[in-house]
């Protein structure tokens, strides 16, 4: 199993999260990490791991290097019957109407097509005083834990 650290961002927050949470992850097995823009829907699979981090944009709008992933995942429509994956949401709750939307349409998207979510949804919310680093290498503890005890 390859745990494969997949991110969407737009001003690169979420790609340093991701390179962070992926220090973490080396502790527990092979990882790669890459930009969902260089990732095949059709290329998930049931035999690896998938740790997304994606932020929301405009109007909770999906970020721009997560665009094209959804884009094509609309239009193929792989089935993802026993591909597992976490997710965790960048946002800023100061958008009151969009809050994490844009991670939250990514992880519907998913799930329509039979993925498994794992453990909890990860949150950082930029309106608050949190580190997102330490929010999200404390998060992906537990869904380790969690997948350990499956
Ligand atoms: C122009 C702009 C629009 C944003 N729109 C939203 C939004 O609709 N909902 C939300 O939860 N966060 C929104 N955010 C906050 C971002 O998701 C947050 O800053 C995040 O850390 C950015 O991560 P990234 O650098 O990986 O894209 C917005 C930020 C900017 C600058």
């Amino acid at each position: 199993m390859t745990i494969r650290v997949l991110y969407g961002t737009e001003s690169g927050n979420s790609e340093m999260i991701a390179e962070d949470v992926a220090i973490v992850l080396e502790q527990h097995g092979t990882v790669a990490v890459a930009d969902l823009q260089d990732t095949d829907p059709g290329s998930l699979s049931p035999a690896d791991l998938y740790i997304i981090i994606c932020s929301t944009y405009g109007e909770g709008e999906l970020p721009a290097s997560a665009q094209p992933f959804v884009d094509r995942l609309v239009e193929l429509r792989p089935q993802l019957d026993g591909v597992h994956y976490a997710i965790f949401g960048l946002g800023d709750s100061g958008y009151a109407d969009s809050y994490s939307k844009g991670s939250e349409y990514l992880a519907a998207r998913l799930d329509s097509l039979g993925a498994v979510r794992v453990g909890e949804y990860g949150r950082h919310d930029a309106a608050g005083f949190d580190d997102a680093s330490e929010i999200a290498t404390e998060w992906v503890r537990g869904i380790i834990t969690v997948r350990a005890a499956a």
